[in-house]
């Protein structure tokens, strides 16, 4: 890998990476590159750090992937953001708010850069508001594409878009991320490229029970198209740029996410059609950001009067136990109506 240039006299900039899931450890890969960086990575559990530290390698969601002696794995959270200018916060929506609270508790001045897609239960805020709920005063980017860890973590070439309403900001962290093998845009659009992000999710799940039931690749793009459309209704009235939903982070990131067998979203949607239940898929902890976001949706679309069919048909399926091929052949005899 070709190293971004860096002056030795220039003091490093310290950054903390934190989440050590498949998405975080990648992200921290990713930053390394920029040999004017310090990267830290926070695993919530020392055992875990320790073995990262020791094994120079994520085996359990990464596997494969080396991790260079330059990155510095903790488990002590005060260490992690010690002096950084940004914290990328990768952890999954359910630990968001814990590691606010702590992170709050520590001070600090960082940069707060969201790296995870979704949108809260219960209040229907995007992370980087639950995030400004806790440090106010913290300039906010979020980080968003067609970005599958395991791909990236491959060295295979992908895309992003690093939004941000303080631009010097979305170019820092472009100028941190981007590499050969991994280009990265700048938004001033952090609305859309959060929405986009968080909604692409819901969608997959809808694929990927497409996908179980065998319904062949017309149903799937017809869901892709039709859920695009639903993303922008949602994305627009919620403040988003609709070209925004047209770049990386909204049909970008829906065409890999509903396209690929590596996504847990797509792999929850099939397990679904396959009969398996929302409570099964608690139990094996798989991070599909699409459950809880699409309850957030449902609840928040009733409430304004906006009419999401594929998203409620996602809810149906998993918060009302219907069956998948019930809920896609109803959306297919829902009243004739023009496109657009
Ligand atoms: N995996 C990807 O390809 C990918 C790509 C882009 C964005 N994302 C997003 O990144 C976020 C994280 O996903 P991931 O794929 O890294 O998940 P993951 O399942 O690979 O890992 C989740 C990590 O978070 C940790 N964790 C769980 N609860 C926690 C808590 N309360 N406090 C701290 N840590 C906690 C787990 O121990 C684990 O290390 C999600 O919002 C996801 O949508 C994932
Ligand atoms: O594995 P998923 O479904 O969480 O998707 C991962 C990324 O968001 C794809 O960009």
């Amino acid at each position: 890998m070709v190293s971004a240039h860096h002056d030795a006299s220039t003091p490093p900039t310290r950054v903390a990476v934190l989440g050590a899931g498949a998405w975080g450890t990648v992200v921290a890969r990713l930053l390394t590159h920029h040999v004017g960086l310090r990267v830290r990575l926070w695993a919530r559990r020392p055992e875990a750090a320790e073995a990262m530290a020791r094994l120079r390698e994520n085996a359990p969601y990464v596997p494969g992937l080396r991790l260079p002696e330059s990155l510095h794995v903790t488990s002590d959270l005060a260490e992690a953001v010690r002096g950084a200018e940004a914290v990328f916060v990768a952890v999954p929506s359910r630990g968001l708010r814990e590691v606010m609270a702590r992170l709050k508790a520590l001070g600090g001045s960082s940069a707060l850069v969201s790296c995870a897609k979704g949108l809260e239960l219960g209040t229907f805020k995007r992370f980087s508001e639950v995030m400004a709920e806790y440090l106010p005063e913290a300039p906010l980017a979020a980080l968003s594409g067609p970005n599958l860890a395991l791909e990236i973590a491959r060295g295979l070439p992908a895309s992003a878009t690093v939004a941000s309403l303080e631009g010097a900001l979305a170019l820092r962290v472009q100028g941190w991320l981007n590499q050969p093998t991994f280009r990265v845009y700048t938004s001033g659009d952090l609305i859309g490229v959060e929405m986009g992000g968080a909604l692409k999710n819901v969608v997959a799940l809808a694929a990927g029970m497409s996908d179980g039931l065998g319904l062949g690749d017309n149903a799937k793009a017809s869901l892709i198209t039709r859920g695009l459309a639903e993303i922008v209704r949602l994305g627009v009235h919620m403040g988003g740029e609709e070209k925004t939903f047209y770049g990386l982070s909204g049909l970008g990131d829906l065409v890999a996410t509903c396209s690929s067998r590596g996504s847990r979203n797509h792999l929850a949607g099939e397990r679904l059609a396959r009969g398996e239940t929302l409570q099964d898929l608690e139990a094996s902890r798989l991070t599909a950001e699409g459950i809880p976001t699409v309850r957030a949706v449902v609840v928040y679309a009733q409430e304004v009067g906006l009419e999401l069919p594929i998203a409620r048909a996602v809810y149906d399926v998993i918060y009302e136990g219907k069956a998948p091929q019930r809920v896609l052949g109803e959306l297919m005899a829902r009243g004739a109506k023009p496109e657009h």
